[in-house]
C-alpha cells in the first residue's frame, strides 16, 4: 500500500515577495524542491502588520515564504525515503478567504478581531494582513453599523448584549468578470452570530436593522459591493463554542458559491470551508495527479465533499464520510452542478470516521484523509495499519456465503438513512475491491501528523512516496501536507 501524504508546508526559492503594507494582487506561486541551505531572513517576505504584537493569528513576522517547520518537515520526509519533497509558498498576504472573528468592547467602541494569546481579551484588527482585503471592509462596515444602531456587543461575564461572533466568508466566483479581477473583487457572505435563543427573541429587531444597514450600505445597489449575504446564527451558550445549531438566511443570496479543483462548489455557512481558496485550489491540482483514473476513492473527514468531487469526473466511486450533518446540503448542491458527464457514483454519509472504520474502507482503491488539526483517531489508524489483514477475512467470508448479510450495526443504520448516494449509470461490479492501495493524509496539523505518519509506517504497514506542501497560514506556524503512500 502506499502512502499520499499532502501538507500544505511552507515553501522555498521560486516565489515573488514584495515589500508593502498592503497585501499585494494575487501571486501565483510555483512548487520547488526544497533545498537544506539556511535561508537568510527575508524583509521582503515580512508580514509588515501594525497588529502582529498583539494579535494571536499570525506567530512568525518574516519569511513568511519559509515558515520555520519547513526545515523539520524536510528532514523528515528525507528520514523516510522521500527525496523530491516540494513546498509551494502560495500567497503571503490577502490570503485568508474565511475569517472567524470575536465581537466585544462596546457599542461605542466594539472591538473585532481575534482574542490575545491566552486570555479572552479580542485585539481589534482592522488593518490584518491576512484577511483578504474585502473581509477587512466588511469588518469596517459591521463596525460603523454597530456604532450606528447602537447594538451592543457580547458581555462574556454577564451573559448579556447580543453580537458574539461574526464569521466572514469570501466567494471570488464571479464569472461575469475576467479571471484576473475576480480574487480581489470577492463578495463576503457575513454570519452573524446572535445571543439569542432564535429570530423571534428580545433584539431580533436590533439583528434586522444591522443585516439591513450591511446590505444597504455593502449590498449590490450600493457604491462598496462587497457584501454577497448576511446570516444569522443562534447561540446562548456559556459554553467556549462558537456556533448554536440555529441558522437562518436574512438577506442576499442563499446559495454560496466558490470554484475549485475544477468545479463549483457550494458552501453553507454551517459547513466547514477551507479559509485559503487559492492554496486549496493548487493542493486539489496536485491530487489529480495522485488518485488514479477509475479508482474508487473514500475521502474521509470530507465537509462539503470538496476533495472527493474535485476528483469524480474521472474515478469510477466517490464515498465522503463527514460527521457534520450540515454539510450535507452544501454536498447536494454541489453534486447538482456537476458536469452531466461524471458518471461515477457518488455517496455522502452523516458519520463518525473513527467508529468501525473498516466499514468505510472497504471497497475503495484510494483512501484520502483530511482530519482537523488534531489528526487521526485511534482507531482509524489502527484500521488502516491492519486493512490488508481485515480484508481478507472480508473477503473469505464474502465468497463463502456470497449473500448479503443484514446490516445491525446501529451507527451504520444511522450513517445510511442520512446518507445522500448518486448512482452511476455504468453496471456496477459485484465483488468489491477490497483493499486501498494509496493513502493519501491532507493534513494541517504538523505535529500530530508526524505522529500519525509514523504510526502507520511502522510495521512496515505503509509505505511514503510523495510529499508536498503548501503554505495554507502564512504567518504561523502552520501550513497543509499531502502525503501520498502505499501498501
Ligand atoms: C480539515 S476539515 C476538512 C473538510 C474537507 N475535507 C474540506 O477540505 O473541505 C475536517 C472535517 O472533518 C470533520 N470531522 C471531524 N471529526 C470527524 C470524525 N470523527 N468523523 C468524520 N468527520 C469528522 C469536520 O467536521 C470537518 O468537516
Amino acid at each position: 500500500m502506499t502512502l499520499r501524504l499532502i501538507t500544505s508546508p511552507p515553501i522555498f526559492p521560486r516565489f515573488t515577495c514584495h515589500a508593502t503594507a498592503l497585501p499585494p494582487s494575487p501571486q501565483i506561486s510555483t512548487p520547488t524542491s526544497i533545498s537544506s541551505t539556511p535561508q537568510p531572513p527575508s524583509l521582503t517576505c515580512a508580514l509588515h502588520c501594525s497588529h502582529f504584537q498583539s494579535c494571536s493569528g499570525c506567530t512568525h513576522e518574516h519569511n513568511l515564504h519559509h515558515p520555520v517547520i519547513l526545515d523539520d518537515a524536510m528532514n523528515f520526509f528525507r528520514r523516510f525515503g522521500v527525496t523530491d519533497f516540494t513546498f509551494d509558498s502560495c500567497n503571503l498576504w490577502g490570503w485568508r478567504c474565511r475569517a472567524k472573528l470575536a465581537v466585544r468592547g462596546s457599542s461605542a467602541n466594539p472591538l473585532i478581531g481575534l482574542y490575545e494569546e491566552g486570555t479572552h481579551n479580542v485585539v481589534d484588527i482592522p488593518e490584518c494582513k491576512a484577511h483578504h482585503p474585502n473581509i477587512n471592509a466588511a469588518v469596517e462596515l459591521l463596525r460603523q453599523g454597530i456604532t450606528e444602531l447602537d447594538v451592543e456587543p457580547f458581555l462574556e461575564d454577564e451573559g448579556t448584549g447580543y453580537l458574539r461572533y461574526v464569521q466572514m466568508a469570501v466567494t471570488t466566483h464571479n464569472t461575469s468578470l475576467p479571471a484576473a479581477q475576480r480574487y480581489m473583487s470577492g463578495k463576503v457572505q457575513v454570519t452573524l452570530v446572535w445571543n439569542s435563543r432564535n429570530e423571534t427573541s428580545p433584539g431580533s429587531d436590533k439583528l434586522n436593522s444591522l443585516a439591513n444597514f450591511l446590505w444597504k450600505k455593502g449590498g449590490p445597489r450600493s457604491r462598496l459591493h462587497l457584501i454577497h449575504s448576511v446570516w444569522a446564527n443562534f447561540q446562548t451558550s456559556d459554553k467556549n463554542i462558537i456556533f448554536g445549531n440555529r441558522w437562518r438566511h436574512l438577506l442576499g443570496e442563499r446559495d454560496f458559491w466558490e470554484h475549485v479543483g475544477g468545479i463549483d462548489v457550494s458552501l453553507a455557512p454551517s459547513s466547514f470551508g477551507q479559509a485559503n481558496t487559492r492554496a486549496f485550489d493548487a493542493l486539489l491540482q496536485k491530487l489529480q495527479k495522485y488518485v488514479p483514473y477509475e479508482s474508487s476513492v473514500t475521502d474521509l473527514y470530507a465537509g462539503a465533499g470538496v476533495i472527493g468531487l474535485s476528483l469524480a469526473a474521472t474515478r469510477k466511486s466517490i464515498k465522503c464520510i463527514e460527521i457534520n450533518k450540515e454539510s450535507k446540503v452544501s454536498f447536494e448542491k454541489t453534486v447538482e452542478r456537476l458536469p452531466a458527464t461524471v458518471d461515477s457514483s457518488i455517496t455522502w454519509h452523516h458519520a463518525d470516521a473513527s467508529k468501525d472504520p473498516f466499514s468505510w474502507l472497504v471497497g475503495s482503491d484510494v483512501v484520502v484523509i483530511d482530519p482537523p488539526r488534531k489528526g487521526l483517531d485511534t482507531s482509524l489508524i489502527e484500521a488502516l495499519k491492519n486493512i490488508s489483514s481485515v480484508a481478507r477475512k472480508v473477503l473469505s467470508s464474502y465468497e463463502s456465503s456470497n449473500n448479503v448479510q443484514e446490516e445491525k450495526r446501529p451507527w451504520i443504520l444511522r450513517a445510511n438513512e442520512a446518507s445522500v448516494h448518486i448512482k452511476s449509470k455504468s453496471p456496477e461490479e459485484n465483488v468489491p475491491q477490497l483493499v486501498p492501495q494509496t493513502l493519501i493524509y491532507i493534513s494541517c496539523g504538523w505535529e500530530s501528523f508526524k505522529e500519525d505518519c509514523k504510526s502507520l509506517l511502522s510495521n512496515n504497514a505503509w509505505y511514503l512516496e510523495k510529499a508536498h506542501a503548501f503554505n495554507f497560514f502564512p504567518g504561523t506556524q502552520r501550513y497543509t501536507n499531502v502525503v501520498t503512500g502505499s501498501h
